[in-house]
């Protein structure tokens, strides 16, 4: 492509597109529909659209001006789509849609722009995912409105289609009082940059503005400003599931937003949207609103089809052979059987593990610091050419953590939401009916606002991981055993494995024996790893004071094999840092399991004690 202007911030729309037939031209304080809309700020852009925050003079009210491209005008049937839409929709649902207040044409040097005028709405979901976290109670709360809005589209024959956390905004709060002094104390002022063009193409400065102006930086603004009420936006791919199609999929099968396409979608089984397309996409926005992050990722087709296989396993057989023959002699998008038996990261175990922390989480923004500089090299990274603070607020997101009871409902949930065959899974209605959107769940973060920032600084180990708690269980379920009575095992319906002592199968009381042994196990890790770093050296002594009465309590258990004591092990750990910790963990499981295994009085296995 031939670049007529120096690139912009990432804040802003690609400035290539004002060129004849493409953008309008837009600076703050600009006026259209004849003086109607002052535009006030720029709230965000699409492909073909820029999108401002504009004063509505006669109606006295902040809106939303979406201002298209010239070409995307003359084909444009967003306003034919939601006309269709709200006469089909029950005015319950038709609440969540962000409306359609006005529109108009504006001319200007590209061309004729179709400017639609909509009720306000705040950032999408998935802005704000990226480095906010929303309140479990408020991520159940929020799901069950999107399931409610869904549903009441699917009652009136309507699938959303393009079903994704982008497409899901959040309302600002009260905002229609807000006067304009109001609106840049809340949202801050917006920021302009002059636009270069590249050397000899001065004549294009003609067709763009003088100035870029950057969308409302969500990432800055105080939280308060943001109301936990979701409204729908972009229901261009809505299509009618009983009779003729609605919108561009009338014209030819739309493409699929590989993030949240349905598994008959991403394999081009179905080319069509459907409501049970909507209800596998609605599973992959719960998982983000519950984990801050993607369920399927990837970065071609190819990647989205395998890391869908990698979460769900091998493709029905049905699909194997059209699949071949859509994908011809490149049919590497399908994982081999025999390969499955060593694939670990089904959506059980992604679920299961949404709470684990990274050695990332562990390190203070000292240890960050040190990590970046030892890894680009001190004398690149303390350059003007990297952005090292930047370097360090950036990495996976805390990880989210649920109690076994909400993990257990939450698998639940999406394994019948996710299921390859579309007859297979469950309908809106009966994700809607699921415990997991009613249900009050013990929440193990700290209290903190509906929704609030992820603090990247800070060392994020919480207190339940302290090493203090892990033995109180541990001590707990000792004298459980040692009373005879081992029904601290977590949350599984028990009384559905069959009783049965022999043969090599398990027996009621093996399994609740494994399942405590697991949890302890979990829980002693958790709580070594985090003693490494989070503990001052007086938490420390009282840890150690604990663990001494505890192994004093079970000398008898004691074996004379055993070369290692826990309190050596507690001293070794005490010598070594951070890094050294996440590397360490792997090798040091001998001695964990060791411990774990004599606390917990279980025989110990012959390889545990090498
Ligand atoms: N009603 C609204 N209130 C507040 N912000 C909005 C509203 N509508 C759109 N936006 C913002 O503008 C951005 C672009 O809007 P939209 O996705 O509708 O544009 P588009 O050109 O149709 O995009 P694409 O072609 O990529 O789907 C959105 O991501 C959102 O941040």
């Amino acid at each position: 492509m031939d670049f007529t202007f120096m690139p912009a911030n990432e804040g802003c729309e690609d400035l290539e597109k004002y060129r004849p037939r493409g953008l309008h031209p837009i600076r703050i304080g600009d006026t259209l529909k004849t003086s109607r809309y002052t535009i006030v700020h720029k709230l965000g852009f699409g492909n073909s659209s820029t999108v401002w925050l504009a004063r509505d003079d006669i109606e006295n009210r902040l809106v939303a001006v979406k201002v298209l491209t010239a070409n995307a005008s003359r084909i444009s049937q967003e306003i034919a789509v939601q006309r269709f839409l709200l006469r089909l929709m029950s005015p319950g649902s038709s609440n969540l849609v962000t409306k359609i207040l006005d529109h108009f044409v504006a001319k200007g040097v590209n061309g004729r722009h179709l400017c639609i005028v909509f009720e306000l709405a705040g950032p999408s979901l998935q802005v704000l995912l990226k480095d906010a976290k929303i309140r479990p109670d408020h991520v159940r709360k929020l799901s069950r409105d999107i399931a409610q809005g869904v549903a009441g589209l699917h009652s009136s024959a309507i699938a959303f289609g393009d079903l994704s956390t982008a497409n899901v905004l959040l309302r600002f709060a009260e905002m229609s009082s807000w006067e304009l002094g109001v609106v840049y104390a809340k949202l801050g002022q917006p920021t302009s940059e002059p636009l270069v063009t590249i050397e000899g193409k001065e004549a294009c400065k003609q067709y763009a503005p003088s100035t870029t102006c950057l969308a409302i930086d969500y990432q800055t603004i105080a939280l308060d400003v943001i109301a936990p009420s979701i409204r729908f936006a972009d229901l261009n791919e809505a299509v009618h599931t009983d009779q003729e199609l609605v919108g561009a999929e009338h014209a030819k099968p739309s493409a699929v937003n590989l993030p949240y396409g349905s598994p008959e979608r991403l394999f081009g089984i179905s080319p069509r949207h459907s409501k049970a397309s909507d209800v596998s996409a609605l599973a992959c926005c719960f998982f983000e609103l519950r984990t801050n992050t993607q369920l399927v990722n990837g970065d071609s087709p190819s990647i989205f089809k395998q890391a869908l296989q990698i979460l769900l396993g091998p493709l029905p057989e049905q699909w194997l052979e059209s699949i071949k023959v859509m994908e011809g002699d490149e049919t590497e998008s399908i994982i081999p059987p025999e390969e499955f038996q060593y694939i670990e990261d089904t959506l059980e175990a992604r679920i299961r593990n949404v709470g684990d922390w990274s050695p990332w989480h562990t390190m203070s923004m000292e240890e960050r610091c040190k990590f970046v500089i030892s890894d680009l090299g001190e004398e690149y990274a303390l350059s003007s050419d990297c952005d090292l603070e930047a370097q360090v607020n950036t990495g996976p997101p805390p990880p989210a953590r649920l109690s076994e009871e909400e993990l257990v409902d939450f698998y639940d949930l999406l394994s019948k939401m996710l299921r390859y065959l579309p007859e297979e899974r469950i309908t809106i209605q009966e994700v809607l009916d699921h415990p997991w959107l009613h249900k009050t769940y013990t929440d193990l973060d700290p209290p903190a606002d509906w929704l609030s920032r992820f603090d990247w600084g800070r060392e994020t180990r919480e207190v339940d991981y302290d090493l203090g708690t892990g033995l109180d269980i541990l001590d707990q379920m000792l004298a459980e055993q040692q009373a005879g009575t081992q029904d601290a095992a977590d949350g599984h319906d028990l009384d559905q494995i069959e009783d049965s002592d022999s043969d090599g199968i398990e027996s009621k009381d093996d399994v609740k024996q494994e399942q405590s042994y697991d949890k302890g196990e979990e829980i002693y890790y958790d709580a070594l790893e985090y003693q490494d770093t989070n503990n001052t050296p007086e938490e420390v002594d009282q840890l150690e004071t604990r663990k001494r009465k505890l192994l004093g309590e079970h000398q008898e258990d004691q074996s004379s094999a055993r070369d290692t004591t826990e309190l050596d092990y507690v001293e070794s750990k005490k010598q070594k840092n951070c890094h050294e910790s996440s590397e360490r963990l792997g090798s040091s499981v001998a001695d964990e399991n060791f411990f774990v295994t004599k606390l917990l009085g279980l025989p110990i296995n012959d390889d545990q004690t090498q």
